[in-house]
């Protein structure tokens, strides 16, 4: 993949006394990887600036590259790095969408945003083609989307465990005016038929009805966000049914700037809080389509002091920080960072409502209580939920992180001084798994981390 770096076996965090500082922040996962496929989908040609450069959006390049879809990447000559650009020529036009390509394969590492829409996106346009991914990949869910779409006329197949990639798709024939899916697994799976709808929606509309409580609502509302950029609008019943209405099709908008990345924020404001600050993000504030940025509020709850401009937020401690306990279902994977922030809290911190946790790169649930519990916590695990109570001073540990970008990024906070509550060296095992959203974290991190003790 194109944005491995030369990590080592394992990086040794050495305490932090204190941070500050400012991070220009990598472009959003989610909004990524929705920008490449809608363009692709769409009519004309788009220009993305600051696509997120990582291994979840090197599989999508590389999905559309293998279905014959032309993209450049712009060479910026010593502007690179300040601002990438990328052009994507749609295969959009009055007929429809047409890949160039019916036939591919399509290695789609543990990209749930990659794999979830494109799957809808492949069955309804119609080919010959193949979806896999890393061995975790084959244990996410997919189950829910294959069953809506297959219902009303796609042909799609497992060709390993029923219910999880990897899977075969063949031409289908799908007429149908109205879907439903379940939507208490993954929002991806809603996501991925909203995206899609437009290219059913030939002669007439199309409703999407949800079927059981949606979780992480804030990513459909990205999706529609997105959606209506490239042209197209989607009527709302609540969360409960979706309709797009006949005739609308994407169009290329031109130009469209990808926010920095709200829950890669969420480290370094944690960082911020939790050991002095201010620490400041750049790239997403107040003006922001991602649900995450609302991880702030968590924070200042926890007695952070928040600010926030158009596309900035900044955090510095004001005190030791207290417990909360809070519904997370709204910010999965923002709330990881919380857990570990907790270490730091006096009390006992409860995270509710957080089962989709478990169906992520790993058992999130599972594997924070673990690691957690290395560094003294004691931890109570439930179905859906966490109880951490911190220890009297953290432990040193050696971190596993279960090849899951988000352990390795939130457990670096336990190497900070925060309050009585003294950070200590830790050792994050197997760093390069943050190559999946964040390839240069431990740099940027390294960056605010200052009066490291030796
Ligand atoms: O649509 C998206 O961009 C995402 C939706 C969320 O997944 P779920 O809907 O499965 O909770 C989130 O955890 C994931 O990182 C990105
Ligand atoms: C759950 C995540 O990823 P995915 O898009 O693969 O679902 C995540 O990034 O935390």
């Amino acid at each position: 993949m194109t944005q491995q770096k030369h990590y080592p076996h394992h990086i040794d965090l050495k305490p932090v006394m204190h941070v500050e500082g400012v991070v220009r922040l990598p472009g959003s996962k989610s909004i990524s990887n929705r920008i490449l496929l809608l363009s692709a989908l769409a009519e004309g040609e788009t220009k993305i600036v600051d696509l997120l450069a990582s291994d979840d959006t090197a599989v999508m390049l590389s999905a559309l590259t293998a279905l014959g879809v032309h993209w450049t990447q712009e060479d910026l000559g010593p502007d690179a790095g300040v601002h990438q650009v990328h052009r994507v020529r749609g295969a959009g036009g009055a007929a429809g969408v047409a890949f160039p390509n019916h036939k591919a394969d399509l290695f789609m590492g543990n990209a749930g945003t990659a794999i979830r829409p494109l799957t809808a996106a492949l069955a309804v346009i119609g080919g010959d083609y193949t979806l896999h991914g890393v061995q975790r990949m084959h244990e996410r869910p997919i189950g829910d989307l294959v069953d809506a779409l297959n219902a009303v006329g796609a042909q799609i197949e497992y060709t390993g465990n029923p219910g999880y990639p990897p899977l075969h798709i063949h031409k289908g024939h799908i007429t149908a005016a109205r879907l439903s899916v379940r939507g208490d697994v993954s929002s991806q799976f809603l996501t991925a038929l909203l995206m899609v709808a437009p290219l059913m929606a030939r002669g007439h509309d199309v409703t999407i009805d949800v079927v059981g409580e949606l979780i992480s609502k804030p990513y459909i509302e990205i999706t529609l966000n997105l959606m209506r950029r490239f042209g197209v609008t989607v009527e709302q019943d609540g969360w409960a049914a979706f309709t797009v209405r006949a005739g609308q099709s994407y169009k290329s908008p031109g130009t469209i700037h990808v926010e920095g990345d709200a829950s890669s924020a969420s480290y370094f404001l944690a960082a911020g809080a939790i050991a002095g600050g201010p620490v400041r993000v750049e790239g997403v504030g107040r003006d922001s389509i991602q649900g995450d940025v609302r991880f702030a509020e968590a924070l200042e709850q926890m007695g952070a002091r928040i600010t926030m401009g158009d596309n900035w937020i900044e955090a510095k401690s004001s005190g030791p920080l207290k417990a909360v306990d809070l519904d997370f279902n709204h910010i999965p994977d923002a709330a990881m960072t919380i857990a570990v922030a907790a270490l730091y809290a006096e009390g006992t911190t409860t995270l509710r409502n957080i089962a989709s946790w478990r169906v992520k790169e790993t058992d999130r649930i599972a594997a924070m209580a673990t690691e957690l519990r290395k560094l003294g916590a004691e931890v109570e695990e439930g179905a859906d939920y966490l109880k951490v109570t911190p220890p009297a001073v953290i432990g040193t540990a050696a971190i596993d992180t279960y090849d899951d970008h988000r352990m390795a990024m939130c457990f670096s906070l336990a190497s900070l001084d925060g309050a009585a509550r003294r950070g200590n060296t830790i050792r994050i095992n197997d760093p390069k798994c943050v190559a999946k959203t964040f390839p240069d974290y431990f740099a940027a991190f390294a960056g605010i981390a200052h009066d490291n003790l030796i």
